[in-house]
């Protein structure tokens, strides 16, 4: 339903200058359009370089966007004022990297108390309500440094930190891809939890093992573009477009072996694909467009 959507994307693309003195142009993100719910999880999914990042930075207004709108709530998020962020969190791959080494790790939630609600009564309470939705035991964490605390407990302590602030977006950019197999699995379990209480989470990864374990629908990008989109459970079991089938053949999947399945091989030969440059010579990163082809 329309009302339930949070956060709209239409026509989003971004252009980064590179090259000696940004005389080149590349075109990272390219006319994606895609929305998130209230209570649902979206994959977005693809390989390195494909411009998941680049999404969710305009997403958390942390790149500006070079074309199209994001909207969150129906209002262009570019309007909108810090605010924003009291709804919308991102939480990123490398937990490490969010904590300044020299302070307890439980000072990210400090931070919030500070920047946001700094007469706020029974904060500590607060803090152990949103610790125990991490499942993480204050007595464990509270007072420790990084470095004591492991890359999951860090990672869920940066999600702690998000629903302090009652968050009903969350932009989880490869959250699990530094983690070990099991707490991987613990991560995601705790973002079903999150939808099951009506946030919306957007969940960017290159591993479409993991889309297909937690989201609701995925959006399969390539070069910038969206190739194919729509109810996970669909994706996966019939998807339209070569890539998505080539991405799908490189999945494990249990009682199969590597033989049985089909190899990777890339796209398949036709494929079309025009560069930046539009000559057709799709090098590295500079392709950016793929014509939308069903097979
Ligand atoms: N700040 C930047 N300046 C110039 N080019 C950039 C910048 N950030 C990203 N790019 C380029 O934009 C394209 C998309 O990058 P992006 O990081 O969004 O992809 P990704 O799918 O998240 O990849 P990965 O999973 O490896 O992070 C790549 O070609 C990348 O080299």
């Amino acid at each position: 339903m329309a009302e339930d959507v949070l956060l709209r994307l239409d026509r989003v693309s971004k252009v980064y200058k590179v090259g000696a003195f940004g005389g080149r142009e590349l075109a990272a993100v390219s006319d994606v359009g895609f929305e998130v719910r209230r209570g649902e999880v979206v994959s977005l999914i693809g390989e390195s370089g494909s411009g998941k990042s680049t999404l969710a930075r305009m997403i958390l207004r942390l790149t500006s966007v070079s074309g199209g709108t994001i909207t969150f709530d129906g209002t262009d998020v570019s309007t909108l004022g810090r605010s924003y962020y009291r709804q919308v969190q991102g939480v990123f791959q490398d937990p490490f990297s969010s904590f300044n080494p020299i302070f307890p790790a439980d000072r990210v939630l400090t931070m919030i108390r500070d920047q946001f609600f700094p007469r706020a009564a029974g904060w500590s309470e607060r803090v152990a309500a949103a610790l125990e939705d991490v499942r993480l035991d204050p007595g464990q964490v509270l007072g420790k440094y990084p470095h004591q605390l492991s890359g999951g407990q860090l990672q869920r302590l940066l999600i702690a930190r998000a629903l302090l602030l009652d968050i009903r977006l969350l932009v989880a950019d490869e959250i699990t891809s530094m983690l070990d197999a099991s707490t991987r699995i613990d991560v995601l379990n705790l973002l079903a939890d999150l939808k099951a209480r009506g946030l919306g989470v957007l969940f960017v990864t290159h591993d479409l093992s993991l889309g297909t374990y937690v989201s609701d629908r995925t959006v399969v990008l390539r070069q910038g573009r969206v190739v194919e989109s729509g109810p996970t459970t669909q994706i996966f079991e019939r998807p339209e477009h070569p890539y998505t089938r080539n991405l799908l053949a490189s999945v494990p999947r249990l009682g199969a072996k590597w033989a049985d399945e089909a190899a990777p091989t890339g796209l398949p030969d036709g494929t079309p694909v025009v560069t930046a440059d539009g000559t057709g010579n799709a090098t590295g990163n500079v392709a950016t467009h793929v014509t939308e082809e069903k097979a």
